[in-house]
């Protein structure tokens, strides 16, 4: 049973082949998260996947089309735990189409070093400090 609200992410890389950089996204709004860096994607709507919601979202945020690569596995079948009421999947992905830029939610990307000190220098929304080093992992395995 899935009580939690499944929330989607990208981890956009320079390259699925031979990542060397990550897209972070600053957030605007809630003012809880306001200024912190994130994973850009939302939440899914009925009657979509996953897959489904994070391609939209990423149409709708950044303007672009992309290719998914492998899931970043976090720790239970809805993802990675972000607060009592959702979770997130997170993929690596790469666009396919488009140059990302700021439409909605965002108010500044920046591509990042895929250096654990370099990603670790922003402000994260705390909950994604973990799926920060698992994508590490995830996107550096040979
Ligand atoms: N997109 C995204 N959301 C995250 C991350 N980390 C984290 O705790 N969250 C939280 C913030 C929000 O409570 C929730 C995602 O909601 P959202 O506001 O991005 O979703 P949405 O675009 O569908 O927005 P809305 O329709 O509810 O306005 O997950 C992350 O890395 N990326």
């Amino acid at each position: 049973m899935s009580e939690l609200k499944q929330v989607v992410g990208a981890a956009l890389v320079d390259s699925l082949a031979a990542p060397t950089k990550l897209l972070a996204a600053r957030r605007t709004a809630p003012e809880q998260y306001a200024g912190m860096w994130e994973f850009p994607g939302g939440k899914v709507e009925p009657g979509e996947t996953c897959e489904e919601g994070l391609h939209r979202e990423l149409h709708e945020e950044l303007g672009v089309r992309v290719r998914l690569g492998a899931e970043v596995p976090g720790p239970g079948i809805q993802g990675w735990p972000l607060n009592a009421k959702a979770a997130m999947r997170v993929w690596l992905a790469e666009v396919t189409e488009g140059i990302p830029a700021p439409l909605e939610d965002h108010d500044e990307l920046r591509w990042v070093a895929l250096d654990p000190r370099e990603l670790k220098s922003l402000s994260w929304i705390p909950a994604d400090l973990p799926i920060v080093e698992a994508m590490l992992d995830t996107a550096l395995r040979p």
